[in-house]
C-alpha cells in the first residue's frame, strides 16, 4: 500500500530534480511537490503533470504537482535540494560555488519555514559545500541535512568492476569515501563480488584504472553530454536515500555526513559510511584506514576545506 501521507518536496526541476520527482513518485515513496523559480512555474507545472499523467500506465500512485510557491511544500518529511546550476564542459564542480551558494541560502530560507521539521538532502554541487552552507542557514540538528555523493560515487565503481569481470552488478559491494571531487576515495580494501575481494580478482593496473574512472565518473558524462551533468544515476542514488528515510531503513550506505571529530576532521562535511534511517543520520561508521587511504582521505577533505573556504570569504 502506498503511504499517501508522506510527502517529498523537490527544489529545483530541472533534469535532476525532475527525475527525481519522478523516481520517487513510481516507487510510491511519497507524493511529490516540484518547485523551481517563478519563471520556471510553467514548465514546472507541465513536467509535473506529465508525470503525474504516467501513473496509470505504471500502475503507480502518487500526486505530484509542480509549483513555485513554498506553501505548498509545507509539512514535507523530506526535502531534496537540485536547485542550482550544474556544470559544462571545461568547468569544476567548484566552479559552481558563488552562485549556487546564494540559492541555497535563498532555498533554505523557505525550506525551513514551511517544513521545520523535515530532512534535507542536498544535491547541488560543490555537494560538500553545498550540504555545509545548508546546514549552517537552516540551524537544523546535524542529522537532518545529509548531501548526496557517495552512494553515486559507489554506483559508478560499483557499474565498472561488474563491467571489468562481466558478472551481475547485484553481487559487487564497495564504496567510495571523501569529498565528491576527482580526490575521492574509492575502497578497493572493501569492495568485493560474492564475497570475494575485488583485489584478488581483477590486476592492480585494471584496478587503478577503474579508481581513476570513478574519480573522473562525473566529468566523463559531462563531457559526453556536452550541455549538463549526469542525472539518471544521481537522481536514483537520491531516491534511494529518500526511501532509507521515509521508510526508516537504517542503511548502510555512503553520504555527506558533518563530522565533530570523526576520522579526525571538525566542522564539515565530507562523504563517509553512515547509517541512514528515519532518524536521518543515525551514526558515522568509522573504517580503520591504511597510511595510503589516509593520505588520500585528507587530500580530498583538504580540497573540500578549500572550497568551504571560498564560501566563507563570501559572507
Ligand atoms: N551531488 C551529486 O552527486 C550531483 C550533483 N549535481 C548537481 O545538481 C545541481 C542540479 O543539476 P541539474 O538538475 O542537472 O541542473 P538543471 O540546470 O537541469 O536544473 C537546475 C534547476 O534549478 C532551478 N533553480 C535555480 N535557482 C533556483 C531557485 N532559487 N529555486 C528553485 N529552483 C532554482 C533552475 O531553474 C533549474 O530548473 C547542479 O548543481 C549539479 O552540479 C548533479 C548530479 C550529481
Ligand atoms: O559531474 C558533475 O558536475 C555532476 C556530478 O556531480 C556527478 O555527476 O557526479
Amino acid at each position: 500500500m502506498p503511504n499517501k501521507r508522506r510527502k517529498v518536496s523537490v527544489i529545483g526541476a530541472g533534469f535532476t530534480g525532475a527525475t527525481t520527482a519522478l523516481m520517487t513518485a513510481q516507487q510510491e515513496l511519497a507524493d511529490v511537490v516540484l518547485v523551481d523559480i517563478p519563471d520556471m512555474e510553467d514548465p514546472t507545472k507541465g513536467k509535473a503533470l506529465d508525470m503525474l499523467e504516467a501513473s496509470p500506465v505504471q500502475g503507480f500512485d502518487a500526486n505530484i504537482i509542480g509549483t513555485s510557491d513554498y506553501q505548498d511544500t509545507a509539512d514535507s518529511d523530506v526535502v531534496v535540494i537540485t536547485a542550482g546550476i550544474a556544470r559544462k564542459p571545461g568547468m569544476s564542480r567548484d566552479d559552481l560555488v558563488a552562485t549556487n551558494a546564494n540559492i541555497m541560502k535563498q532555498v533554505t530560507d523557505q525550506v525551513v519555514t514551511y517544513s521545520p521539521n523535515c530532512h534535507i538532502v542536498v544535491l547541488t554541487n560543490p555537494v560538500d559545500a553545498m550540504t555545509y552552507a545548508v546546514y549552517k542557514q537552516s540551524g537544523f540538528p546535524k542529522n537532518r541535512v545529509i548531501g548526496q555523493s557517495g552512494v553515486l560515487d559507489s554506483a559508478r565503481f560499483k557499474t565498472f568492476i561488474a563491467q571489468e569481470l562481466n558478472v551481475s552488478v547485484k553481487d559487487v559491494t564497495g564504496f567510495v569515501l571523501g569529498g565528491h571531487g576527482d580526490d575521492m576515495v574509492p575502497m578497493l580494501r572493501y569492495s568485493s563480488v560474492g564475497g570475494v575481494p575485488v583485489e584478488t580478482l581483477i590486476s592492480k593496473k585494471r584496478l587503478d584504472e577503474i579508481v581513476e574512472r570513478t574519480r573522473k565518473g562525473g566529468g566523463e558524462i559531462v563531457g559526453l553530454l556536452g550541455n549538463g551533468s549526469a542525472y539518471y544515476a544521481p537522481a536514483a542514488s537520491i531516491t534511494e536515500m529518500v526511501e532509507a528515510i521515509l521508510k526508516d531503513q537504517r542503511r548502510m550506505l555512503p553520504a555527506i555526513a558533518y563530522l565533530e571529530g570523526e576520522y579526525g576532521y571538525h566542522d564539515m562535511y565530507l562523504g563517509v559510511p553512515t547509517i541512514l534511517g528515519g532518524d536521518g543520520i543515525e551514526q558515522v561508521i568509522e573504517l580503520d584506514l591504511n597510511e595510503d587511504e589516509r593520505t588520500q582521505l585528507d587530500q580530498s577533505a583538504e580540497s573540500v576545506k578549500h572550497v568551504m573556504h571560498v564560501l566563507d570569504n563570501q559572507d
